[in-house]
């Protein structure tokens, strides 16, 4: 079973990219159980109520640790998720300003080494990703500072974990040409 995760900033296209991704997988006949963090619904409901940042560190972790547990259970060739750890270090820790060593070592010991075998990293502009994105709550009517901080956040991420970063301001044409040919460099 193989881990795959798209993350990027709110409006970068993970979630029409991912379920792109998953159609192509179906069509290879390949088994695939597609999900998204926040994974509860009763966590996601306290999520958006306007939360310290602290508070929300501990919310994200809470619901990780479900949904972690619901992930190790599966039995497919795929598991495609839309975000994952890296949006908690990326959000909470870039861009809430909690120590990053702790935001990653918290995270450590929630997912206990069930990590993603890929990360497909959307990278988008805050103007560009804020611009298509529909939904303003609490936590995306942040300012374009805080999505500055996650997004360079993003990018020191993927170089430490070796992501594949897709230029997601291309169109969504290429953005998809270009997950499939990084897939193809590690699984064909
Ligand atoms: N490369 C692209 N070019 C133009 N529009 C795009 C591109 N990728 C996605 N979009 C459009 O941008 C909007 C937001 O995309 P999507 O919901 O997939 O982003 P997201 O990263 O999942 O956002 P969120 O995190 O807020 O849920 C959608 O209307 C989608 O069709
Ligand atoms: C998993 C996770 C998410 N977030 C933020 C990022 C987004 O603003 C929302 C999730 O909603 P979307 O439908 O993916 O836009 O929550 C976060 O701050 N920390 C996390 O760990």
């Amino acid at each position: 079973m193989k881990y795959i995760v798209f993350e990027g900033l709110d409006g970068s296209g993970k979630t029409t990219v991912s379920k792109m991704f998953v159609r192509y997988l179906s069509s290879k006949n390949y088994t695939v159980f597609y999900t998204r963090e926040p994974y509860t619904t009763e966590i996601e409901t306290l999520i958006r109520q306007n939360q310290t940042n602290k508070t929300l560190l501990f919310l994200f972790l809470a619901d990780r640790s479900i949904h972690i547990e619901k992930l190790k259970n599966q039995n497919v060739d795929f598991i495609v998720s839309d975000r994952s750890f890296y949006s908690t270090v990326a959000y909470q820790g870039y861009g809430g300003g909690i120590d990053i060593d702790f935001v990653i070592k918290l995270n450590e010991f929630v997912v206990d080494n069930f990590l993603p075998d890929v990360v497909f990293y959307l990278d988008c502009s805050p103007d560009i990703a804020l611009s298509r994105s529909k939904k303003l709550d609490a936590i995306e009517n942040k300012n374009l500072d805080f999505f500055e901080k996650v997004r360079q956040g993003y990018l020191d991420l993927a170089k430490k974990y070796n992501f594949f970063t897709i230029n997601a301001q291309d169109s969504l044409e290429n953005v998809f040409k270009n997950v499939i040919k990084c897939y193809e460099t590690i699984f064909v």
